[in-house]
């Protein structure tokens, strides 16, 4: 249809052109000229509107059909492709609205409207009315309530605008507030249409009685479990809170308030916390498994936070430590790498390779020392704690003091010591002899070690092994036993060596000395004689204003010896010596000896408690129960206290002389302290190997271990010896202290040997040379004796060493030693010595020195070395040689040593 001018319309339809304008005019259209154009859309209303008025329904739905038409190939049965065309038909439909209808339910709808309106009008008229009426009743009311009440409401007007109330604040202070009458409540009553009787407002105030009571255990229960809430809320906090720290749950403030703002505070705290620990904690693991992790907990903790419960939360599962764990490393003074390791749990390899770092190689057997591992052990962010090898030892021993109560005093244990010959044994016999009674004795005195006598001023105990030999020994064990030295000295010989080296003994074990002045009985005894020389060992007499007691007595008669005793038991008060008389007993092996029928038989001295019968006894690397006690009279006895001593059945071998024993009530500890001493005793063995040579005592000197440098010296002549003296002293500096403990003229002795063992010193000869029993002594015991015959030497030695700066030296080493047996004299060669080789091997061409009662009288060379009548080289041990020295005539009972200059590499 296209845009046609009115005329070309009223042709086609068959009419005027005035008569169409009409119907344009009719349908609501514009007026126009008859070659004005009527537009489509004209059109299309016109025609709407022809048939309308024609009574033609008009269209009510309108359907828009819109198609497409395309092509498609398709395969046929034939098999031959073939173009057909495809048409897709769209349909849309829409409901046209019925004008009608709607402008009818519009209608309808105004005229509801207007009802309603209507209606409310009149009800709000309706309500005015009756509240008016009611207004009116109730002022009619309350007149009348006026009226009846009369004066009695007068007082009570004063009051009736405010109310007093007590508030409690927290914190728990009290104070008044003031606020207005609630006016409510005055309302409410006031519109009560009638006056109340007595029993209606009786009935009314049990009722607001009641409500109030309910209101209040309503409000009660609310506030408890509001209160529990909390608290529950408060214990999960804090179980999370302690779950990622150190610190226990309870320091999240328990005292304090449960106030919801507190408690929110503290959740907010807590999981700000465990953000930040799960954030630190899981930077090892992998990314993936961090990531993972990360997102559960976050999860969890919004969870948490919205109050949710986690699916999770009640699963059993592994948590990793998110802090990392600080040990206590125990570490003994040796452990090896991977005990080390094991004690951090951290692999062996990881150590190794740290030490490696630190610069030191290791394997994982191998043995570090305490410092290195502690250093370590720091190192890898723990905490080393060093312990002593001796621990168990140690405990065992606390456990045994523990048990130790009622401490009393005890009497003096002494050892009697002296010369050869100046009557020690004769003196031990005296005494117990005149102090110990017969019939104790039961006739048959038994050589038990020791003995004790009973004096006027109490028990005495005897060891009865004299000399210093025994008493070495057992210092050298550690035990000291002796409380009090009495030194024998015979009155008509004097001061000889052994009565100096006694001397030495007892100072180096800090005993006290008292001098017994013996054979005093002889007419040959000069006391005074025995005075004086003792000055010179620095032991002076009371009477000679020192303070060493000196009894003079005589072993032979009797004489002085209550004088004697009454010195010791004096010496023992000033020394206030006490030991807990109950508990378990502790003390030192005197001696012991395996017997035919009896077996291990141990003379011990009880130093502490009480030794009983039956008693587990831990003596040095044995244990067992004492089957039978005697003591040293023979006699079968059931218990002994502190300073007394026994024979003890039982033990299953013979501990050493000095072993330290004590009683113990667990075998297993015994059985374990027993295999530790054990090995112990197998490691000393091993390091006595270096223990007493110069060289490691000038090695711990130089890594500050030891601050005293103990030296045992000999000198052939006075002269040296005061000048070594003087000049060793003086090399003492604030750290590093030179301590002469003994020193004399003189061959080295067995007893300078044993003094030298016993504490630990060197020993050093000058000029001098060790006789063959202390050199026999000396090999046993893997001592190093150093000769010097310049006393340059020998200070330079100590010097150097002390400085820690032992270079590279000259030592010298002795090759062989020849007997001189008889002395020839020719005319051609001078003196020669008819010589038997005992050491070594005698060198011509080597130096050689000349001794005469082992000292040295000459340095040389030899002139000449035969045997038989022909010039050797050599000669070795056991054979026969003639030799001549040169520049000097040898006697018979000389000993020609041939030694040479070696050089030793010092190792620090
Ligand atoms: N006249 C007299 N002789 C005594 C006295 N004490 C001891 N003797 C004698 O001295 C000698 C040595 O005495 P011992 O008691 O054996 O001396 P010791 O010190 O024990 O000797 P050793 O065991 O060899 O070290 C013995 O012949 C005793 O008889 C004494 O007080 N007076």
């Amino acid at each position: 249809m296209a845009d046609k001018t009115v005329k070309e319309l009223a042709d086609m339809v068959g009419k005027t052109p005035s008569a169409v304008k009409q119907q344009l005019v009719d349908a609501g259209l514009p007026a126009r000229a008859e070659s004005d154009l009527v537009t489509e859309l004209e059109q299309e209303k016109l025609v709407t509107y022809l048939k309308q008025s024609h009574g033609q329904q008009e269209k009510r739905r309108i359907s828009l059909k819109s198609k497409t038409t395309s092509t498609a190939r398709v395969t046929g049965s034939s098999g031959k492709s073939k173009s057909v065309n495809v048409e897709v038909r769209k349909k849309k439909v829409f409901e046209k609205p019925d004008p009608e209808k709607m402008a009818e339910e519009l209608a309808a709808r105004e005229q509801a409207m207007i009802e309603s309106q209507e209606r409310a009008a009149k009800e709000a008229e309706e309500r005015a009315a009756t509240k008016k009426k009611a207004e009116e009743r109730q002022a009619a009311t309350l007149a009348a309530m006026r009226a009846s009440l009369g004066s009695s409401k007068k007082s009570d007007d004063k009051n009736d605008d405010i109310s007093t109330s007590v508030v409690v604040k927290k914190g728990g202070k009290a104070t008044v507030e003031v606020k207005p009458k609630e006016q409510p409540k005055k309302k409410v009553a006031a519109t009560k249409p009638k006056v109340e009787t007595a029993t209606e407002r009786k009935a009314r105030e049990a009722r607001e009685k009641e409500e109030a009571r309910l209101r209040e255990i309503e409000t009660e229960t609310r506030r408890v479990q509001a209160e529990e809430a909390q608290k529950r809320t408060l214990e999960q906090m804090r179980k999370m809170a302690g779950k990622y720290t150190d610190q226990p749950a309870s320091e999240v403030r328990k005292d304090e308030p449960l106030a919801e703002g507190l408690v929110g505070d503290a959740l907010e705290e807590s999981f700000e916390k465990e953000r930040r620990e799960i954030k630190r904690g899981t930077s090892s693991t992998s990314a993936r498994g961090r990531g993972r992790r990360k997102n559960q907990d976050e999860r969890e903790i919004k969870n948490r936070k919205n109050g949710l419960r986690s699916t999770q939360a009640s699963q059993h599962k592994f948590e990793k430590p998110v802090e990392k764990i600080v040990y206590d490393v125990e570490i003994s003074e040796h452990i090896t790498v991977a005990d080390l390791a094991q004690r951090m749990a951290v692999k062996a390899r990881e150590v190794t390779k740290l030490l490696m770092k630190m610069g030191e190689m290791a394997r994982e057997s191998d043995m570090i020392d305490q410092a290195t591992a502690s250093l370590l052990v720091e190192e890898m962010g723990h905490n080393p704690v060093p312990v002593s090898d001796t621990k168990v030892e140690d405990d065992l021993q606390d456990a045994v003091d523990e048990r130790s109560s009622n401490v009393q005093t005890r009497p003096p244990v002494v050892t009697i010591m002296g010369h050869v010959d100046h009557g020690k044994t004769s003196l031990l016999d005296k005494i117990r002899e005149t102090k110990v009674a017969t019939g104790e004795a039961g006739g048959i005195t038994q050589h038990i070690g020791a003995y004790h006598v009973k004096t006027d001023r109490g028990v005495i105990t005897f060891l009865d092994t004299p000399g210093h030999a025994a008493f070495s020994a057992m210092r050298s064990r550690g035990a000291q036993a002796t409380d009090i030295v009495v030194l024998v000295v015979a009155a008509d010989d004097g001061m000889m060596p052994q009565t100096a080296e006694a001397i030495d003994h007892a100072r180096a074990a800090g005993t006290p000395i008292i001098v017994a002045i013996n054979k005093m009985d002889k007419p040959s005894a000069d006391p005074d004689r025995v005075l004086n020389e003792l000055t010179t060992k620095e032991v002076v007499s009371e009477e000679w204003g020192g303070d060493t007691p000196m009894a003079r007595i005589s072993a032979k008669t009797g004489e002085g010896i209550d004088e004697l005793l009454e010195f010791i038991s004096l010496q023992a008060e000033l020394m206030e010596l006490e030991a807990p008389l109950d508990g378990a007993a502790q003390g030192v092996v005197i001696e012991s000896r395996l017997e035919k029928g009896r077996g291990p038989v141990v003379s011990v001295l009880v130093k502490k408690g009480t030794l009983k019968q039956g008693d587990l006894v831990l003596a040095g690397e044995h244990y067992g129960k004492v089957r039978a006690m005697t003591d040293e009279n023979g006699q079968r006895i059931k218990s002994a206290g502190p300073s007394i001593p026994v024979e003890i059945l039982g033990l299953p071998e013979t501990p050493a002389a000095g072993s330290e024993f004590l009683v113990v009530t667990d075998e297993k500890k015994a059985r374990e302290v027993a295999d530790f001493r054990t090995n112990r005793e197998r490691e000393r063995q091993l390091e006595r190997q270096n223990a007493m040579r110069l060289e490691s005592m000038f090695d711990q000197m130089g890594q500050g271990d030891v601050s005293f440098l103990n030296i045992v010296l000999k000198t052939d002549v006075r002269g040296s010896l005061e000048a070594l003296l003087s000049a060793l002293n003086e090399l003492s500096t604030d750290e590093v202290k030179v301590r002469v403990i003994s020193s004399g003229v003189g061959p080295i002795s067995e007893s300078d040997v044993t003094l030298a063992e016993s504490s630990e010193a060197v020993l050093l000869g000058f000029n001098v040379r060790a006789d063959a029993t202390a050199r026999r002594k000396a090999d046993s015991a893997n001592m190093d004796i150093r000769y010097y015959s310049v006393i340059y030497g020998l200070i330079d030695d100590v010097k150097a060493a002390m400085s820690g700066m032992l270079a590279p030296e000259h030592r010298e080493k002795i090759l062989g030693v020849a007997d001189v047996r008889e002395v020839f004299r020719s005319s051609k060669f001078g003196a020669a010595a008819g010589c038997m080789v005992v050491e070594g091997t005698i060198y011509r061409n080597k130096p050689i020195r000349v001794l005469r009662d082992d000292q040295v009288i000459f340095t040389g060379q030899l002139q000449s070395l035969r045997r038989y009548k022909e010039d050797v080289n050599e000669v070795r041990t056991g054979m026969e040689c003639g030799l001549a020295v040169r520049g000097y005539d040898v006697e018979a009972g000389d000993k020609i040593e041939v030694f040479e200059i070696q050089e030793f590499a010092r190792t620090i």
